[in-house]
């Protein structure tokens, strides 16, 4: 049986709802035009509240600005919820800040976000305010229509929740936002521009992106040294109410030493990456006089490291001026000699008021002598920590094998500890031998034969060293060599040739000596060893009729 229901045509379906959607938007628009835009939004406020009134949910705006500024906890929400956006968001907002590298991703108008705290649930939802467009007069004649769309976050939970969301899930975003601006930050390194010459009046420091690959994973360096660095370092950063209890600055001083190539400037780069500090960088023998040094120092920022390298040259070079008395003479008055920047300048600023002018400063000088340094500079307060840097020990080696290599252990591992006892070499030269291309196998045998090299530089030097002593040297006691402790320490020949010239000693007992072993300090040890047995006995004997010139020890 035919049914004699008409159906619509599709033709006629698309045309119907063309025409209802162009008479809903005649309507909203007359509407818009005929009610005000005060009403409009009372009207919608009002259901709104008519249909919330029915439910338990509260919503906690967030605006976008507070007044003219911005409003620090949306900078923190919008920071947070990037971190944690879902892979179900379906559109999220990314941006590539000036100057920045790394992309801020966030939420993006009209999307929600649920989430669980502390056992209950909390939505956010990204909104945007319509603001009527501003008429803003530019100069020219050149009227122009300023659009403002400022956002807003809603954070929707249930009422009974209000307490909590207050006071702990809004704290958790702030601090969570925080750490999380850390991590992104982009450390600078600040040196002095060359415009504070012209006398400007701006900012003296110029900033590059510090990328500095050392960490704290990365440095070869005594393992209980780098612990109590680290430390030190952390209970710095969290002891503000102990400074100000103590009526201290908060600051802190770390003066570094050792030979060069040991890790000084790494030391400071793995701190600055550590803690997030930004470096400056100050060259003190660019620094004119005590005035321009308090005003370089008084526009360096907070959460930073202040690093003069090698203090001693730059301290003995501020003595020698005038020998840089091209620049000096331009400025005869105002730059006179006794205008240079002076160890008690240096010292001023260190611990006067300069350094309380800020909040968590970090001062490092670095040197290759401590020794030259002035005490004054030396004393707690001023340089609170003094680390050596030392030459590359087992533990260090192990370090940069692995870092290096990728391998923790190797039978070869051995040979290399063996002659790092006796050379001193450091981490920058075992690093470089490392560098090289190869299997572990091959490198390791680079550095073996690089270690041996050096042994044997090293005990030419001593030889030559001994034949230049004075001839009543007497058997010298263990050196160490740039406060290098436990390296073992060669013996002079030349107090061996005294030794001999006492005593009874035939060239075959030398030469006996001499073939038991293959390394030059074993040899030496044992002979000096066996002549001193041999001197006692004389003692004893009381025998004194011997000659050993005919002895001849080169
Ligand atoms: N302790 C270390 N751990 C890891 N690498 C190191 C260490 N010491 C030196 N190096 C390597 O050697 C290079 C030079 O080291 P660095 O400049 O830190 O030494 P330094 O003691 O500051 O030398 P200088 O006194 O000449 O300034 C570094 O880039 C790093 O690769």
């Amino acid at each position: 049986m035919a049914s004699n229901i008409k159906i619509p045509s599709t033709r006629a379906i698309i045309s119907a709802a063309a025409s209802v959607a162009a008479t809903a938007m005649l309507i909203r628009s007359v509407a818009n035009d005929i009610i005000p835009r005060e009403f409009r939004q009372f009207f919608f406020t009002n259901v709104h509240r008519l249909f919330t009134a029915f439910t338990n949910e509260v919503i906690l705006v967030i605006d976008e600005f507070d007044g003219l500024g911005q409003n620090q906890l949306f900078k923190a929400a919008e920071v947070y919820l990037g971190s944690i956006l879902s892979p179900s968001t379906k559109r999220f907002r990314a941006t590539l800040p000036q100057k920045e590298k790394k992309i801020n991703i966030s939420m993006e108008t009209n999307e929600e976000l649920t989430q669980k705290f502390n056992g209950f649930q909390i939505k956010w939802r990204m909104a945007c305010k319509q603001i009527r467009p501003r008429y803003v007069s530019q100069p020219g004649g050149y009227d122009s229509t300023m659009l403002s769309k400022p956002r807003y976050y809603e954070l929707i939970f249930h009422k009974k929740h209000k307490d909590k969301v207050i006071g702990e899930y809004l704290p958790y975003v702030l601090e969570r936002s925080k750490a999380i601006e850390l991590e992104k930050k982009t450390l600078k390194l600040f040196m002095l521009g060359n415009d504070r010459m012209m006398g400007h009046r701006g900012n003296p420091w110029q900033s590059v992106d510090l990328d500095h690959p050392a960490t704290f994973d990365t440095l070869a360096m005594d393992t209980d040294a780098k612990k109590m660095v680290i430390d030190d370092l952390e209970n710095f950063v969290r002891r503000k109410e102990l400074y100000r209890k103590a009526g201290k600055a908060w600051k802190r001083g770390y003066l570094l030493f050792g030979p060069p190539g040991t890790g000084k400037s790494s030391l400071v780069a793995a701190m600055a990456n550590y803690l997030k500090f930004d470096i400056y960088d100050l060259e003190l023998t660019d620094v004119r006089t005590n005035s321009d040094l308090r005003r370089h120092l008084i526009s360096t920022a907070n959460q930073s490291i202040l690093l003069v390298e090698d203090i001693d040259c730059s301290i003995e070079l501020t003595v020698k001026r005038p020998k840089k008395a091209s620049s000096a003479s331009m400025f005869p008055q105002q730059y006179g000699q006794e205008n240079w920047v002076t160890l008690s300048g240096l010292l001023n600023f260190i611990d006067g008021l300069w350094s309380s002018c800020g909040d968590e400063r970090i001062i490092v000088f670095t040197t290759n002598h401590k020794d030259k340094l002035d005490p004054a500079l030396l004393r707690p307060g001023r340089m609170d920590v003094h680390i050596h840097m030392s030459y590359c020990t087992l533990c260090g080696f192990k370090l940069l094998a692995s870092n290096y290599l990728g391998i923790t252990d190797h039978p070869l591992f051995l040979v290399v500890e063996q002659l790092m006892k006796v050379t001193n070499v450091t981490p920058a030269e075992v690093g470089e031998q490392l560098l090289k291309n190869g299997e572990p196998e091959i490198v390791l045998a680079c550095l073996i034969e690089f270690l041996e090299e050096k042994k044997k530089n090293v005990q030419v030097e001593n030889h030559r060293s001994n034949q230049q002593a004075p001839k009543s040297a007497v058997l010298q006691e263990p050196e160490e060599e740039g406060g290098n402790e436990g390296k073992t320490s060669v013996i002079g020949l030349q107090a061996i040739k005294e030794l001999v010239k006492t005593n009874k000693v035939s060239p075959a007992e030398v030469q006996d000596q001499v073939i038991r072993e293959n390394e030059a300090d074993i040899i030496l040890r044992r002979l000096t060893q066996l002549l001193q047995e041999k001197k006692e006995t004389q003692v004893l004997k009381i025998d004194s009729g011997s000659s050993a010139e005919n002895l001849s020890l080169t």
